[in-house]
């Protein structure tokens, strides 16, 4: 957790306002018009009381009373133009921010979304982000006209009795101590109360997404009591941030009233003996309690800004997060028909935290080759195609792509040029259509047709409600497994990239659908260079080479019938598949 200083956050405000500096500039002035009429107000009162009531003149005291109602129509109007202006900058910030984040999101590594829930991040983006937008839209401008009609206030107070306003000043470092003393609490138990907020956010998210395993295992008592005691804990530390923000109001409020109380009992003992006027005294405490308000709203608004630091804490931190994974700058260019050699040079990895996976691992595969990759679980081919795509980087060793070492490319480059089918086909919450077009957002829809067709997908698609435009919903959830890897590889085809990495891409195919996606992918690897990872040996057979992974190592190569012969740990994979 970094600790960050409410100036830092302010600053940053500062630094994300500064694009709207025309809407600040007139929130400001409106700001201004709105705090002097209120304190020209004071001095209407006096005069009314003075030369109209007291003096028993009623003519003055029309016109008083004229000048009044045009201050305050004056006042009202540059308070609405100023609480509109502030409301907007507030949403502007606070979507400005989303955005922002976002898209810094988008460039970390996957290391870093293995760290963290998906939920908390949501949270991020929405609660601590609506607390933001309170806090600039609201409590900034309030803090401004607060401190404005204090001063204000303050100088009007000295013009009618610097005697009675000395004693104010007098009582002003009282008021600072529970400010000092209590503020910083606020801000901890801020702080605190979002990070709660934000496991609740990650909890709804897996309960949610997994909601048929918590129903078949009749474990929805236990998510709820278990979400119910999560509730409670946020409940108990936003319990105490309100209890000293109470706390941090109530003093301000009992301290300045005190202080308010004390000068009227001067300033009436004043009027007694005639130092000072009945309306004096009258405009004087008028602004001392104009003065008295302020200092509680801004000891309310250091409360909500210390609440709002809490909050930036967690966005700051999202965005400090650096992209460990630096694109190079060599921009990769092949020519069409001509694909890649994929070299392994002696590889040693492990993943954060972990033991190595590769030691010195090499392997080469060669322009145009289809080479698969067998082996038991967790002996790391996936991770393989993760190293390519630089989704982690290799501690020691070079894989080029090409003669380029991948970490010189660009990334985007690199990426534009590989296709991947993954183990868990990914479907995205929108239209068949745009599913596939995922691939190459340029393609027209025909292309998009012939994907379909070319993976035997356009069947199915065709017998949805909607054809290509049915809604899929959330990871898919109105498609069979085998119907979303057929997506996938429709997507794969469609990107037509020369490099194409399939990971057990017909595994949820029953065997008729299979076979047709197998001719479909063989189409698709004719003129690329291949890596296919499965578990399934009679869809690989067919493999320029296969090369046999366990536990992080190679420990054969070579082709079906080569390593039925000379590799016993194959020949054991073959056996138990019926395959000899
Ligand atoms: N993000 C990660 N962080 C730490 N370790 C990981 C991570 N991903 C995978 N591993 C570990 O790395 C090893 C290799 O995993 P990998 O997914 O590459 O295996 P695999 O051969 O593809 O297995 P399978 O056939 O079951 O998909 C496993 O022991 C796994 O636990």
């Amino acid at each position: 957790m970094t600790e960050v200083s409410t100036k830092h956050v302010l600053f940053w405000f500062a630094s994300l306002l500064k694009q709207y500096r025309w809407r600040v500039a007139g929130a400001v002035v409106a700001l201004l018009v709105a705090s002097s009429a209120w304190l020209v107000l004071g001095q209407g009162i006096r005069y009314a009381i003075d030369k109209g009531f007291v003096a028993d003149n009623s003519d003055v005291l029309n016109q008083a009373v004229i000048a009044v109602l045009v201050i305050c129509t004056v006042a009202s109007f540059a308070t609405y133009c100023r609480f509109y202006l502030m409301t907007w900058l507030g949403e502007r910030i606070s979507a400005d921010i989303r955005v922002q984040v976002f898209r810094h999101l988008m460039t970390l590594p996957p290391s870093f979304f293995a760290k963290i829930r998906t939920g908390e991040v949501i949270s991020r983006f929405t609660s601590d982000t609506a607390v933001l937008q309170t806090v600039i839209g609201m409590s900034l401008s309030m803090a401004l006209r607060s401190s404005i009609t204090f001063t204000g206030a303050l100088l009007l107070m000295l013009i009618t009795s610097p005697m009675l306003t000395f004693c104010v000043l007098l009582a002003v470092p009282a008021v600072l101590v529970p400010i000092r003393l209590l503020a910083p609490q606020v801000r901890i138990y801020a702080r605190r109360s979002q990070d709660k907020i934000a496991d609740l956010g990650a909890h709804i998210d897996q309960s949610l997404h997994e909601i048929m395993t918590v129903q078949a295992f009749n474990a929805q008592a236990e998510e709820s009591n278990q979400f119910t005691r999560s509730v409670e804990d946020a409940m108990s530390t936003a319990k105490m941030r309100v209890h000293y923000r109470s706390l941090l109001i109530g003093f301000i409020m009992l301290l300045s009233l005190t202080a308010i109380i004390i000068i009227a009992w001067i300033g009436a003992r004043q009027v007694f003996s005639g130092d000072m006027t009945g309306g004096e005294l009258s405009a004087f405490l008028f602004y001392a309690v104009m003065a008295g308000g302020s200092i509680a709203t801004i000891s309310e608004v250091i409360g909500e800004v210390q609440r709002g630091v809490g909050a930036s804490e967690r966005l700051l931190e999202l965005l400090a997060t650096p992209a460990t994974i630096q694109s190079g700058d060599v921009p990769l260019v092949l020519t069409k028909g001509h694909p890649p050699a994929i070299t392994f040079d002696n590889i040693t990895f492990a993943y954060p935290g972990s033991c190595p996976l590769f030691h010195q691992l090499s392997l080469t595969i060669r322009a145009g080759e289809k080479v698969a990759l067998v082996g038991a679980s967790g002996a790391g081919k996936t991770t393989l195609f993760q190293l390519m795509l630089r989704f982690y980087d290799v501690q020691q060793g070079q894989i080029r792509i090409g003669t380029q070492p991948i970490s010189s490319l660009k990334l985007e480059a690199l990426r534009a040029h590989i296709a991947i089918v993954t183990q868990e086909p990914v479907v995205f919450a929108t239209t068949v259509m745009e599913n596939i077009r995922y691939g190459n957002i340029h393609a027209s829809d025909d292309a998009v047709l012939k994907a379909a067709k070319a993976a035997f997908a356009h069947e199915f698609i065709d017998r949805l409600d909607n054809g290509y435009h049915t809604e899929l919903g959330e990871r898919g959830v109105r498609l069979s497994g085998g119907q979303k890897q057929r997506i996938a590889i429709a997507r794969a085809i469609l990107a037509d990239r020369p490099v194409l990495l399939l990971d057990e891409a017909t595994s949820a195919l029953d065997a008729m659908s299979e076979r047709m996606v197998q001719q479909a992918l063989n189409t698709l690897m004719e003129g690329r260079t291949t890596i296919v990872i499965a578990h399934r040996l009679a869809t690989v057979q067919h493999a320029d080479r296969i090369v046999v992974m366990d536990k992080g190592t190679i420990v054969a190569t070579g082709s079906h019938e080569v390593l039925l012969k000379n590799d016993t740990l194959y020949r054991e994979y073959a056996e138990l598949q019926l395959l000899t």
